[in-house]
């Protein structure tokens, strides 16, 4: 897939390879979801993963916030889920309405582990994936890029333990405690599979990919190091050379682990270009680790836009200020996926007091702030 329409607005693909742009790019994870109520006419009596298996919906779903955001979102983001893996490796995954993702027959012994499929065919058990990437970034007609994602492995691993989400992590951790080598052959299983998957979303169109590791907080800093780093590592080493090999371009790669913020220095040497932040992290702070290794993605607190305009324009400035204006090695987005509940029109002030202080100049930017 090469013919795609030229590029009108690749603010994001610069800025993620430490170009220097006008203003900092900006999207939201969760962009195309549950607070815009063009998502819920769109999915009507759908099944979530229906939806996800339709490339026709997932583009209609994917192009949703960028289209009401006209001239302020900066990257779509394809419509699907990190739980499509765990599904292409054998398991079966429903998503429950208002409780969220659930694994009727999670892995609770290792013996589970030989209820997983091995050679995974990706291109035939997730080519809904690709066929929506191809469609999305057709339709997108090169308005902004289109980013592909996949689960890390530790968060993908934790889901198919626990079987959904989680607030103690018994049976992951049990794993991780009791069964250390069989952990680890489940997560280089994983490992496997996503960078098939992630190079085919690159053959299929995608322009970045990001990897969730969203339960990476759950580690202490010595066990991220052995069962969360070494396959992120592995995904930022391989990916490349397996698209190469299908004979397409690599592109930029970033990785958000949220809560590991005690591993943003490893985090900023494990070969991704850009590193998202949650909002645990102070913006000059995380600055002076990175120390130009990496762009730096993030990370107001999505909670802020459940506050007042002021409050939504304060953070904003505190945020953009804090990264040192943003004009370079800076991708502006919440600390976390966008929350039910929030005002689309509050969004929009976000978006557009966004653009309004990432296009001043440092200078111009309130003193106190910088
Ligand atoms: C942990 C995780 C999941 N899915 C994802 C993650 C990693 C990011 C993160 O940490 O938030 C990733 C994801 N899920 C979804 C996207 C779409 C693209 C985008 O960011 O706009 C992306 C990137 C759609 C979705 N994924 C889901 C919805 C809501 C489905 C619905 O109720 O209609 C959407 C739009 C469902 C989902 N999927 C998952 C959960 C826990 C839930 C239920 C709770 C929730 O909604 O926040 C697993």
């Amino acid at each position: 897939m090469t013919d795609f329409p030229p590029m009108q607005n690749d603010l994001l693909l610069r800025a993620a390879r430490g170009e220097p742009v006008e203003r900092p790019p900006m999207w939201v994870m969760r962009q195309a979801g549950r607070y815009l109520p063009e998502y819920h006419e769109a999915k009507g009596k759908n099944d979530f993963f229906a939806c996800c298996r339709n490339p026709q919906l997932a583009c209609t779903i994917t192009l949703q916030p960028v289209l009401r955001y006209k001239n302020l979102l900066d990257a779509a983001i394809i419509f699907s889920d990190i739980l499509v893996v765990p599904q292409a490796m054998g398991m079966t995954v429903e998503m429950i309405e208002h409780k969220g993702p659930s694994f009727p027959n999670p892995l609770r012994k290792p013996e589970d582990l030989e209820k997983l499929s091995t050679n995974v065919d990706v291109k035939k058990e997730l080519g809904y994936v690709f066929d929506a990437i191809s469609l999305t970034r057709r339709e997108l007609n090169g308005m902004v890029p289109l980013i592909g994602f996949s689960g890390a492995p530790w968060t993908l691993m934790s889901y198919m333990i626990e079987g959904g989400g989680s607030k103690m992590f018994i049976h992951v951790k049990t794993w991780v405690f009791k069964y250390p080598e069989e952990s680890k052959r489940l997560l280089q299983m994983i490992t496997d599979v996503v960078v098939e998957y992630c190079a085919e979303q690159v053959v299929a169109g995608a322009q970045l990919i990001q990897i969730f590791d969203s339960w990476a907080g759950e580690l202490s800093p010595s066990d991220f190091k052995i069962f969360s780093l070494p396959y992120l590592r592995q995904i930022s080493n391989r990916l490349p050379e397996v698209i190469k090999s299908k004979g397409f371009e690599p592109v930029p790669m970033t990785v958000f682990a949220k809560g590991a913020w005690y591993a943003l220095d490893d985090l900023c040497d494990s070969g991704y270009n850009v590193v998202g932040l949650d909002w645990l992290h102070d913006p000059a702070e995380a600055i002076k680790i990175a120390n130009g290794r990496v762009t730096l993605q993030g990370n107001m607190d999505p909670g802020a836009l459940y506050g007042t305009r002021e409050t939504i324009t304060s953070e904003v400035e505190r945020m953009i200020s804090g990264f040192g204006g943003g004009k370079q090695k800076y991708i502006v987005n919440l600390g976390h996926g966008i929350t039910p509940l929030v005002d689309p029109e509050d969004m929009r002030w976000f978006l557009e007091e966004v653009k309004r202080v990432g296009s001043l100049e440092e200078k111009s930017l309130p003193a106190t702030l910088i």
